[in-house]
């Protein structure tokens, strides 16, 4: 059934009358204040391994668009950090702004980036990522700030995908992608309990935000914002400013991996 809230993130002040855990106690994302996050020395180093094989194709799905990886095993994986067990990566994706002031999802002390990515992987205690989504500890979502600079050699096979996923939708091929190409350097995060950020807002997700950012061009921005919202035959809208604003802390901690 069509949203009746406007979905996709359009209507984020509206999303609580049919999602009412919108106003819940662990609401992603927030603004981090890195002189109010306390260093955690007994949190692990962060590990991911992904196998480029994994990968399953680039879909638009109406309010983003993703790589999807195959999760029947655990090829690419994400241990160690905050979490506890093994979890599979399942996707990734962004959430970017209509110009270069916003986009970003969580901020760093009011400070908004143009551009956000989500690496999602979900808990192997759980039979599959669908059981998982509802578990407090289901997901582990790795956070990379995106900064307006050089063009990044590495996103340009993603960005050069999308011409064929420009409306809702549409998937197409993609393979042997190597998401570890998309990461900072260092992998200094910091880690707090929240939630999905758009419908169904669930709270089961360990977020991981990594501190350093990684560099995307003004032309690269531009590829973001020449997908649409909307399928092949409506009236065209542009896919832009898919974020939302940051949610009230509730009295959580957030830890540091660094001094
Ligand atoms: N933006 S997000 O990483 O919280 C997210 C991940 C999903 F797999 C599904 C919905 C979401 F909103
Ligand atoms: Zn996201």
């Amino acid at each position: 059934t069509v949203d009746k809230l406007g979905y996709p993130n359009k209507r984020p002040e509206k999303w609580a009358e049919s999602f009412p855990v919108a106003n819940g106690p662990r609401q992603s994302p927030i603004d981090i204040v890195p002189t109010q996050a306390q260093h955690d020395p007994s949190l692990k180093q962060l590990k991911l391994k992904y196998d480029p094989a994994t990968t399953k194709g680039i879909l638009n799905n109406g309010h983003s668009f993703q790589v999807d990886f195959t999760d029947d095993d655990s090829s690419s994986t994400l241990v160690g950090g905050p979490v506890i067990g093994i979890y599979r990566l399942r996707q990734f994706h962004f959430h970017w702004g209509s110009s270069d002031d916003k986009g970003s999802e969580h901020t760093i002390a009011g400070t908004r980036f143009p551009c956000e990515l989500h690496l999602v992987h979900w808990n192997t205690k759980y039979p599959n990522f669908g059981e998982a989504t509802s578990k407090p500890d289901g997901l582990a979502v790795v956070g990379v700030f995106l900064k307006i600079g050089s063009a990044n050699p590495r996103l340009q096979k993603v960005l050069d995908a999308l011409d064929d996923i420009r409306s809702k939708g549409r998937q197409t091929t993609f393979s042997n992608f190597d998401p570890k190409t998309l990461l900072p350097a260092t992998l200094d995060f910091w880690t707090y309990e929240g939630s999905l950020t758009t419908p169904p807002l669930l709270e089961s997700v360990t977020w991981i935000v990594l501190k350093d950012p990684v560099s995307v061009s003004p032309a690269q921005m531009a590829k973001f914002r020449s997908l649409l919202f909307t399928s092949e035959g409506e009236a065209p809208s542009c896919m832009v400013d898919n974020f939302r604003p940051p949610q009230p802390l509730k009295g959580r901690k957030v830890r540091a991996s660094f001094k």
